[in-house]
């Protein structure tokens, strides 16, 4: 393909992701999926090439774009190359005219960049939510030991501050690795592995993981507790729920078992645990502003309504989790966000309902205590954007 005619699919693809987020369609990992699998005629430069242009115009534009061609041609402004590509070539964009409006840029939607500064977050703190994610990986102790798989993937970088956490270069392709295969490594940001060490699960405990999806934290929690004990995954949502078994049985975790809730009746659905748990972790659904940069048009996707469902959904699951908790047990409330609504805001108003409850230490290796837990950023910390908390029951 001419770089102009790669400039051209780039608009074309960025025109089906902004109608996307605009109207809850898929996401753009997807779209740049189909679409480049479409164009058989491109090559992987070409893809690559692609790729790289609709990301860069994706995280230049903190407003949704009106069009893909005004969120390239504000990428233009900074790449005098980019710009020569609007040629009018048989297959490129049509030529750049002086008075043609580029895309607003910009970090984030202005919602949103006032939500985040009255959350603490500056400047600084915002634009690194759209910086490039780095790959890490979690050695299951069950299997291994971080040392053994150092050796086997010697590019694989120990954290000091995650004990079992490996960060490797981005484009590792971690799925050809025989580790993988064995079970011995799960792909997991450090900071899900250090919210998953901060609930304290011990061996023996009977522990339910309320919004368990596919099982990421699950099978950590499962590792942490050596395998002994219980952990019951749950979720709403069969088809990613019903992906945990087999990746429970490939990494060696036996104690764990799902069960599937219907929305608004999960208390019903686990009426046989009802002051039994020990820990009930809640990793809850939320607005994943801590994980932009690995989707970043998810900023474009997010409305104060959409935020606003999403809080009265967190406080309903704390409050049917808190009826699971045995007394002195342990609730831990997670959200991959760094807005307080989700986060701080969400706990102070859980202890405000329930007395009964206190928020508890976390030790957590890394993070900055905020309100009644703790938080990670990527710019402060290196991972995704989490806040978590540690509630106990009197
Ligand atoms: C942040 S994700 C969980 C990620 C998962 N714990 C992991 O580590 O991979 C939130 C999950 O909450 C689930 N969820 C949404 N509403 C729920 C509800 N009412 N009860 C239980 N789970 C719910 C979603 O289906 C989603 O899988």
């Amino acid at each position: 393909m001419t770089p102009a005619a790669r400039t051209q699919a780039a608009i074309e693809l960025l025109d089906q992701i902004i109608a996307a987020a605009r109207d809850s369609g898929p996401a753009a990992d997807t779209i740049l999926a189909r679409g480049l699998a479409a164009r058989r005629y491109a090559g992987s430069k070409d893809r690559r090439a692609i790729r790289e242009l609709v990301y860069d115009a994706i995280r230049l534009c903190g407003e949704r774009p009106e069009s893909g061609r005004s969120a390239m041609v504000a990428l233009t402004l900074g790449d005098p190359a980019l710009a020569a590509t609007f040629d009018g070539s048989p297959y490129g964009p049509a030529p750049l005219d002086p008075h043609e409006p580029p895309a607003e840029t910009g970090a984030l939607p202005r919602w949103l960049a006032r939500a985040m500064a009255a959350s603490g977050l500056d400047a600084a703190q915002q634009a690194a939510l759209l910086d490039r994610a780095p790959l890490d990986l979690r050695v299951n102790r069950l299997k291994a030991d971080r040392g053994a798989i150092t050796a086997q993937i010697p590019d694989a970088r120990p954290l000091d501050s995650v004990p079992d956490a490996l960060r490797l270069p981005p484009d590792t392709n971690v799925e050809q690795l025989p580790a993988y295969r064995d079970g011995a490594i799960e792909v997991q940001d450090a900071g899900s592995q250090l919210v998953s060490i901060a609930s304290g699960a011990e061996r023996g405990w009977q522990v339910i993981d309320l919004c368990a999806g596919a099982g990421g934290k699950t099978l950590a929690l499962a590792a942490a507790m050596d395998n002994r004990g219980a952990v019951l995954a749950c979720d709403v949502d069969r088809p990613r729920l019903s992906r945990l078994m087999p990746r429970a049985e490939r990494a060696g975790v036996t104690i764990a078992a799902t069960r599937l809730l219907d929305p608004g009746r999960e208390a019903e659905g686990l009426a046989d645990w009802r002051d039994r748990a020990d820990l009930v972790f809640v990793d809850a659904p939320c607005s994943g502003t801590g994980t932009w940069r690995r989707n970043p048009e998810a900023r474009w996707r997010l409305t104060p309504a959409r935020l606003e469902r999403l809080v009265r959904t967190q406080a309903h699951l704390l409050d049917v989790a808190a009826g699971l908790v045995r007394p002195g047990g342990a609730l831990v409330h997670v959200v991959c966000s760094l807005l307080d609504a989700e986060g701080a805001g969400q706990v102070q108003a859980f202890l405000e309902r329930h007395p009964e409850w206190d928020a508890a230490p976390l030790a957590l290796g890394a993070g900055q205590a905020h309100g009644p837990g703790m938080r990670l950023t990527p710019l402060s910390h290196s991972t995704d954007g989490f806040f978590v908390a540690k509630l106990i029951r009197r």
